[in-house]
């Protein structure tokens, strides 16, 4: 099991071992408190997923690593540099290595899907032509696997599959190093799911991308996470593999991962496995 607060010198951390560092980490709505002294680390390269039960601040995490949620205590950094301690504009030669996919896509429904890819070009790249523009978005468009076309569509006009990949290709914009998902598969159809998760795997892989990837899809941590981050009792209680996050014994991590449900990922995930 992996120490969720490695001995780190800062030196380190800007070698980019580590993009994500939280330390100490404490949110709180009024009198609820979300999250009390969390601790992680995202490993550079790695696709790390994050679980926990509905409400316990998965997404609140997500917010406050990216700089939209001011945390009450504790420090983040990314790549090496503070997000809690800097104010916003001081953090915008970080915030241009990172993509992030809300839940639901966020995307502009005024503008077409190009556009909507256009959007952070515009924000960080001003200096870019708007031929250059269009045709970055484009090439994103594609990268997302959608079809060309899908440059010219409307939110609106799009399958929910397909509204996910267009929000896939805006995170993509900036060529981030860090990409963000927050329940990517949700509202997805199996086979669709499949596909996104293949699709994620496969950015990872030849885009060199360190993903954080918040998800209640047991097929997803089986068929794509190198870690799983387990969030209860307000803090990350476990990272690691899911056979050593097993091993820990806890009970919500057992009832998680070997519940009916685990058992059938774990089931699909060798089946893929024994067929190559
Ligand atoms: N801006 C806010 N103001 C007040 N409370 C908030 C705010 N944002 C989140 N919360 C509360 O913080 C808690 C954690 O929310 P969060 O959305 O992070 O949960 P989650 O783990 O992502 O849940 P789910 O799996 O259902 O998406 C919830 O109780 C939520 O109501």
């Amino acid at each position: 099991m992996d120490s969720e607060r490695p001995a780190l010198g800062r030196h380190e951390r800007f070698r980019g071992d580590y993009p994500v560092v939280v330390e100490g980490l404490q949110n709180k709505f009024g009198k609820q408190v979300v999250h009390d002294n969390l601790d992680l680390t995202v490993r550079r390269r790695e696709i790390l997923g994050v679980v926990g039960g509905s409400g316990t601040g998965k997404s609140v995490l997500m917010r406050s690593i990216i700089g939209l949620q001011q945390p009450t205590e504790g420090n983040i950094e990314v790549f090496g540099r503070s997000i809690t301690e800097a104010e916003p504009d001081e953090n915008i030669g970080v915030r241009n290595r990172w993509g992030v996919l809300f839940q639901g896509g966020a995307l502009f429904s005024t503008l077409t899907v190009g556009e909507n890819v256009e959007v952070p070009l515009r924000q960080f790249y001003p200096e870019i032509s708007p031929a250059l523009r269009r045709e970055i978005a484009r090439y994103k468009v594609m990268l997302s696997g959608l079809p060309e076309e899908a440059a010219n569509k409307f939110p609106s006009e799009l399958s929910g599959g397909m509204r996910k990949r267009a929000g896939l290709a805006r995170a993509l914009a900036l060529d981030p190093e860090l990409l963000f998902l927050d329940e990517p598969t949700a509202g997805l159809d199996p086979i669709g799911a499949d596909k996104f998760d293949r699709l994620t795997k496969e950015l990872q892989d030849t885009l060199g991308l360190t993903v954080f990837l918040i998800t209640h899809d047991l097929d997803t941590l089986y068929a794509i996470c190198d870690r799983v981050a387990v969030l209860a009792d307000k803090r990350v209680i476990a990272v690691g593999t899911i056979p050593e996050l097993l091993e820990t014994g806890h009970p919500w991590i057992e009832e998680y991962f070997n519940g009916p449900r685990g058992r059938a990922a774990q089931g699909t995930q060798t089946r893929a496995e024994s067929k190559g």
